[in-house]
């Protein structure tokens, strides 16, 4: 099976208002596009992720590993249908179709869709309507409607790949969804439990619903980090990925980037994973000398198979001399691109113990370090 999963984004989100369309406004701590995708990637069993763009979007959300984007259409079922489009020839056995604006979606409801996909060509999560039905008209109701049998419809929709395309090809009008698409198409389609939380973000009300349901859902983990490595001979020594010229080198049994050890540690410990010591023993010849973004990258690929996203980042540096300062910018720029991360969630900062104690009498250096991780 090769699963693919359909991400609608080039609507222009007239009903929620803002300055931007909802999908790049800002929603319990990131835009909501990003909540939106990380639940899809954080399904390990979907092999493409497809955003669908508008024209003038395709510049805020760069392709990345599994994920990548084309352009939509003027209205939700074209967008689709372009989508279904740009899989062609890629042998896809399996899709899922989502609203980008639906963005408290689970990895656990993503997953149920595709295990329901074994028994069925076509399975869409759905709440029965519970309150009562009316009809209204200039403020006054003017009739009553039978809820019996009603539900309402959510996104993934997950499809057998081909017959959604075909549906698709042979569909003239505007479909509500993609279930009204296969049902014309004359699949049968299998309706499993939605969920409350899933909601759609339409309204500006609707971003207070979703960020307090994302904020609940949220483990939030800090770890700390503490190291020291004394002076020694040598012309230099690296600190956060960078090397700094220095009348003394660092002495370790690795490069003894004391800042990226502090680092490393800190991400361990936020996920009570032990320390670099355990992972990767002094005593073991192989590490001798090793470059210590081998340690963080461990650390932030650890956190990544954990389920875990990178929050932020605080490094602090104990010294005399070198002075930090003219360097802290290359070391926040190293440790992004060994950590995959946003410059602005990597604090590099230095201080001295005020000529006190074995770092005031320049004898080593010691770092402090805090890490955030949070995971749904
Ligand atoms: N031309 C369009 C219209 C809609 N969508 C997507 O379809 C989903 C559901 O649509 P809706 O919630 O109605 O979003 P908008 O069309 O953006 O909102 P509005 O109708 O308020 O403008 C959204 O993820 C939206 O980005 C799309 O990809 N292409
Ligand atoms: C597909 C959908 O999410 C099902 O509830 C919904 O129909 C899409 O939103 P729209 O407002 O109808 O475009």
């Amino acid at each position: 099976m090769t699963n693919a999963a359909i991400i609608v984004a080039a609507g222009r989100g007239t009903r929620a208002g803002g300055d931007v369309p909802k999908q790049w406004q800002a929603l319990a701590g990131r835009r909501v596009i990003d909540w939106t995708l990380a639940a899809f990637e954080a399904v390990a069993e979907i092999d493409t992720i497809l955003v669908v763009l508008h024209r003038d979007d395709l510049g805020l959300f760069p392709a990345r590993g599994r994920v990548e984007t084309t352009t939509g259409g003027e209205t939700r079922g074209a967008s689709v249908r372009n989508g279904l489009e740009a899989l062609t020839d890629r042998g896809i056995t399996r899709v899922l179709i989502h609203d980008v604006a639906r963005a408290c979606i689970t990895p656990r409801a993503i997953s149920d869709i595709l295990t329901a996909l074994d028994a069925h060509t076509a399975v869409a999560p759905a709440l029965p309507v519970t309150d009562a039905l009316w009809r209204g008209a200039d403020g006054q109701v003017v009739g009553t409607q039978d809820r019996s049998g009603l539900y309402r419809a959510q996104t993934p929709q997950g499809f057998d790949y081909a017959a959604i395309l075909d549906a698709h090809r042979a569909y003239a009008g505007e479909p509500a969804d993609d279930v009204e698409v296969a049902r014309a198409a004359g699949l049968p389609v299998h309706i499993l439990d939605g969920d409350e939380t899933n909601l759609k973000i339409t309204t500006p009300g609707d971003f207070v619903r979703a960020d307090r349901i994302l904020r609940g859902q949220m483990e939030i983990r800090t770890g700390s980090g503490y190291d020291v490595h004394r002076f020694g001979p040598g012309d230099h020594v690296v600190l956060c990925g960078v090397a700094i010229p220095h009348a003394r080198g660092l002495q370790g049994h690795s490069d003894a980037d004391v800042g990226m050890h502090a680092l490393t540690d800190a991400l361990y410990g936020a996920m009570a994973e032990g320390d670099i010591g355990q992972h990767f023993p002094p005593s073991d010849p192989q590490w001798k000398g090793a470059e210590s973004h081998i340690f963080l990258r461990h650390a932030v690929e650890l956190a990544t198979r954990n389920g875990f996203e990178i929050s932020n980042v605080d490094v602090t540096l104990i010294c005399e001399h070198p002075k930090i300062g003219p360097h802290a910018t290359a070391m926040r720029n190293a440790l992004a691109g060994i950590m995959s991360l946003d410059l602005g969630r990597i604090s590099v900062k230095a201080t001295t113990s005020e000529r006190l104690g074995f770092t005031g009498r320049e004898e080593g250096i010691a770092a402090m370090a805090t890490a955030t991780l949070v995971r749904r």
